[in-house]
């Protein structure tokens, strides 16, 4: 016999509980209200669970989300002790996140193989892509604004939490550097989609199917680029008497080639997606939007409002300014250090923003400026709350050999060296600091003083 839904105003309530503790969900700790299920549809019918495709809209301080939830429904959990159930303790049947249920999983890659239609969601491989082999997957727990499976040793599929009509820039940008064979990212393999109004069935269906799913090679003897820089930072703390250079994990070679990997995946993408240019007063209008904001909720950055603009102000002056699609989100995170070469992931964007600004051609300064600032963090973030002028003389010192080598890097595989573009690049590292101090007072206050050091100093150097 199987398995009888549970009926959709049940479920409501089940989710209404439920998304605010997801680590995807994007409005923690603000207010969630009109929960509603926009679609929901059978992905497997088996005797012992049945596995749905649900999207699920939200409203987060009165703006609409799109969320896409695949559940499990089944009379016992799996045996996995990490499964946590939307429904209450001795329920049945149970209800929970069907990326842990392994059938589900497993019928996930297999459609895939196929290239099947299930339930209205198209499951498609890239051209000349290997079928995965049948495989149950294996979810990863870290800090994730989507869900990825591992399947194997080489398969790795995003599930995408937030979604919208369109195609998601991660799949529309991995599928661009594929056809230039750009070797600084993970090959893309297949996508999943769907055909879907996004919540407005009067919108035109210029935006195209939505994407749901991306399917992408596992590099899994890669590091992660934030863990191997702060563990070279840690280690040059550990030895009081050495320089940077001297200590056996410096890093300085490594940021060299990741600079030459992000030169790279930037002539790829102009190549690809088309170089053009933009007025550098279009350019700054967000970056001043972004100022006031700041200042508006960060009392701190009262003082430095009026430097900040005149730096702006600068870029507004200065003409033309080269763009093409960029990453737009790049840190240090967000880049992994395989045996043999660094890869850039993750080129969604913010997820929350519609897609056509995330789409929007930008500076490649915007990504040089993200991992300068990262290099700037591991640097400093361990010397929070630590008063020792000697700590912070060798994490300054660690951050500019590493800067400078990032940046010759990047003019060994482009025609431009990042510390030549002045301007530019102060604009958008200080746009870059502004942000991450809203940031760190929402989410770390105790990690403020970073950014705003950065902000102090980038000032400073007039
Ligand atoms: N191709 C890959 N190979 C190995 N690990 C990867 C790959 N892509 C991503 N990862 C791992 O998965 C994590 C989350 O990936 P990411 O694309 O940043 O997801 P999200 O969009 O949810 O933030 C990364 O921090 C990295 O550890
Ligand atoms: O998770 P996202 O990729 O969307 O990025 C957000 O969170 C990042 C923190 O995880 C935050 O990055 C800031 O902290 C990093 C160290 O934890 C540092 O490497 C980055 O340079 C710094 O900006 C990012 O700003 C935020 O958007």
């Amino acid at each position: 016999m199987s398995i009888t839904p549970v009926d959709d105003d049940a479920m409501v309530r089940l989710l209404t509980e439920w998304l605010p503790g997801q680590r995807w969900f994007a409005g923690k700790g603000r207010r969630l209200s009109a929960v509603r299920i926009a679609r929901r549809a059978v992905l497997l019918d088996h005797v012992d669970v049945l596995v749905e495709h649900l999207l699920v809209d939200v409203e987060v301080d009165g703006r609409p989300q799109r969320y896409q939830v695949p559940l499990a429904t089944a009379r016992t959990l799996p045996d996995d002790r990490r499964t946590l159930p939307l429904t209450p303790d001795g329920a049945s049947p149970v209800v929970y996140d069907g990326l842990r249920d392994p059938r589900g999983t497993e019928s996930l890659v297999s459609h895939l193989s196929a290239q099947d239609e299930v339930g209205g969601l198209r499951f498609r491989l890239v051209p000349g892509a290997p079928a995965p082999e049948p495989a149950r997957g294996r979810l990863l727990e870290g800090e994730q604004s989507n869900s990825s499976l591992v399947f194997g040793d080489d398969l790795m599929v995003k599930v995408f939490r937030l979604v919208q009509p369109g195609l998601n820039p991660d799949v529309e940008l991995h599928a661009a550097l594929a056809d230039r064979r750009c070797p600084a990212v993970a090959s893309l393999r297949g996508w999943v989609e769907l055909d879907d109004d996004g919540g407005d069935p009067d919108a035109d269906d210029e935006a195209g199917p939505t994407t749901l799913a991306m399917a992408q090679e596992f590099l899994a003897g890669a590091a992660d680029g934030w863990a191997m820089a702060t563990a070279s930072v840690r280690d040059l703390f550990a030895e009081a008497d050495l320089l940077a250079d001297e200590v056996g994990t410096d890093f300085a070679d490594e940021s060299r080639r990741l600079g030459a990997a992000v030169a790279q995946v930037h002539d790829d993408l102009a190549a690809a997606t088309g170089a053009t240019t933009r007025d550098g007063a279009e350019i700054v209008t967000g970056m001043r939007a972004r100022l006031d904001g700041a200042v508006a909720e960060v009392p701190e950055l009262a003082g430095f409002a009026d430097a900040a603009r005149a730096v702006f102000d600068e870029v507004a002056g200065s003409g033309p300014v080269p763009v093409h699609r960029v990453h737009g989100d790049l840190h240090l995170g967000q880049t992994l250090r395989a045996p043999d070469r660094w890869i850039i992931i993750d080129f969604e964007g913010e997820p929350a923003a519609p897609l056509a600004e995330r789409r929007v051609p930008d500076s490649p300064a915007r990504d040089v400026a993200g991992i300068l600032r990262s290099l700037d963090y591991a640097a400093q973030h361990t010397l929070v709350g630590v008063d020792d002028r000697q700590l912070r003389f060798r994490a300054r010192e660690w951050r500019d050999r590493n800067v400078d080598a990032f940046c010759a890097g990047y003019a060994e595989v482009s025609d431009s060296d990042p510390r030549d573009s002045g301007a530019l690049l102060r604009a958008y590292t200080l746009d870059k600091a502004l942000y991450e101090v809203v940031y760190e007072s929402r989410n770390r206050p105790s990690w403020v003083g970073v950014p705003l050091g950065a902000v102090e100093r980038i000032l400073a150097t007039d």
